[in-house]
C-alpha cells in the first residue's frame, strides 16, 4: 500500500543545522516524487502536540497509510513517541500510526542504535525501503513523586549523565553547528570533576523483593539502547529489539578507576569491572535521595529526588 509520510520538523535541532538543510530535503522528496506533507515545529513539546493533531485527524483508511517522521534529533523523536503514546492511550486502536526517523540532530544515538544512516539521503532511501511497520521496546517511566508518566526510546539518567545534559544544553558550544557535537564531552569534562553522588536504591524482582543500596550513586543510567551521550557505548548488549531496559550504576569512582573505566569501555568490557553494576530487567525501581538533575533522551528534567519506577513497552516504528 503507497505510503504517505508527515515529516515533523524541529529546525532547532542540530545546532539550527535542520534549517539549512531542510530545504534540500524537500527537494530531494520532490524529485522522489512520493506523498508527503511537513509541519514544523515552533517550541519546545510541539513536536508532542503536532503528533497528536495529525492522529486524531486520520480516520481509520489514512490510519493504514500514514506515516510520521521524526525530522531532527532524539528529542523530536522522544516527542512524537510521546504524542503517539499519548493519544493512542485516550484512543486505544488495534493500528497504531508507526513512526520512522530522519536523523539530523546533534546525538543521534537512536539512529547510531538502530544502523539508520547519519548521511539524510540515504536515510531517506532507507525510509522508503522499509515494508511494513517494525515493534520495538520503549522504556516507560512514571515518576511516582510526580504522579507523571512517559516514555523514552534511549536512556534516563539520574545524576552524572543528567548534570552533563544539563550543562551541555546551557552551553554556548551546543548552538555552534560545528562545535555542537561536542558539547557533550566539553560538559563531561568539567561535571565529572565537580559532581556530588547521591544516595540511591535499587528495586527489582516481581514484587520489587531485592534492594540494592548505593551511598554514592555517581553514574545512574537506564537505557535501552547501547549509547549516550552522542556515543558512548554504555551497555554494549542493550537493545531496542529485547525486551528488557539495562540499568548501569557506578558509585562516586576514584581518579584511577575513572581511568580504568575509560580504557575498559574502549574495549567494551567496562561492565565487568567490579565497581561497575549492571542489571538487565523488564522492570525496577530507582529512589534517590538529594536533589539531582535528570535527563530524558538528552532533555533534561528538574533537579529533584527521584521516585521511578521504569518498566518496558513498545511502539511501532518504520525502521528496517
Ligand atoms: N522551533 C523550535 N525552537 C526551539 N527549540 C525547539 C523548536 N522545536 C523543537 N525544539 C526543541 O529542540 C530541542 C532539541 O531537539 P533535538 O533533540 O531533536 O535536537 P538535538 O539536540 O540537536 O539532537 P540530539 O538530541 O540527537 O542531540 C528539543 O527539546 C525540542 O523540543
Amino acid at each position: 500500500m503507497p505510503k504517505h509520510f508527515v515529516f515533523i520538523v524541529n529546525e532547532a535541532a542540530g545546532g539550527g543545522n535542520v534549517r539549512k538543510l531542510w530545504p534540500k530535503i524537500v527537494e530531494q522528496l520532490n524529485q522522489l516524487n512520493i506523498e508527503y506533507r511537513c509541519t514544523k515545529t515552533n517550541f519546545v513539546g510541539d513536536a508532542i502536540q503536532i503528533t497528536k493533531r495529525i492522529l486524531s485527524a486520520a480516520n481509520d483508511r489514512l490510519n493504514n497509510e500514514l506515516v510520521i517522521v521524526a525530522t531532527g534529533g532524539d528529542g523530536t523523536l522522544h516527542e512524537v513517541l510521546n504524542g503517539c503514546k499519548e493519544f493512542y492511550e485516550s484512543h486505544p486502536s488495534p493500528t497504531q500510526v508507526p513512526i520512522a526517523f530522519l536523523p539530523i540532530g546533534s546525538g543521534n544515538d537512536f539512529a547510531r542504535a538502530l544502523k539508520i544512516s547519519d548521511n539524510w539521503k540515504t536515510a531517506i532511501q532507507q525510509i522508503l525501503s522499509v515494508k511494513s511497520p517494525k515493534p520495538l521496546v520503549v522504556g516507560k517511566y512514571n515518576n511516582l513523586n510526580e504522579g507523571s508518566t512517559g516514555y523514552f526510546i534511549n536512556n534516563f539518567g539520574i545524576g552524572l549523565d543528567a548534570t552533563i545534559v544539563h550543562n551541555a544544553n546551557h552551553s554556548i558550544i551546543k548552538r555552534n553547528p560545528i562545535l555542537g557535537k561536542f558539547s557533550y564531552i566539553f560538559a563531561a569534562l568539567n561535571v565529572i570533576r565537580t559532581f556530588k553522588p547521591v544516595k540511591t536504591e535499587v528495586y527489582y524482582g516481581e514484587n520489587n523483593q531485592f534492594v540494592r543500596e548505593f551511598t554514592k550513586g555517581f553514574l545512574i543510567t537506564v537505557t535501552n539502547i547501547p549509547y549516550f551521550g552522542g556515543g558512548v557505548n554504555i551497555v554494549p548488549t542493550a537493545s531496542p529489539s529485547k525486551n528488557s531496559l539495562d540499568l548501569v550504576l557506578i558509585e562516586k569512582p576514584s581518579v584511577r578507576q575513572i581511568i580504568i573505566f575509560i580504557i575498559n569501555l574502549l574495549a567494551k568490557r567496562h561492565l565487568k569491572l567490579k565497581f561497575v553494576t549492571h542489571l538487565s530487567k523488564k522492570s525496577f525501581t530507582i529512589i534517590t535521595d538529594g536533589n539531582r538533575f535528570g535527563q530524558i533522551d538528552g532533555e533534561e528534567s528538574s533537579s529533584q529526588s527521584f521516585n521511578i519506577k521504569f518498566e518496558t513497552s513498545t511502539y511501532s516504528f518504520w525502521v528496517n
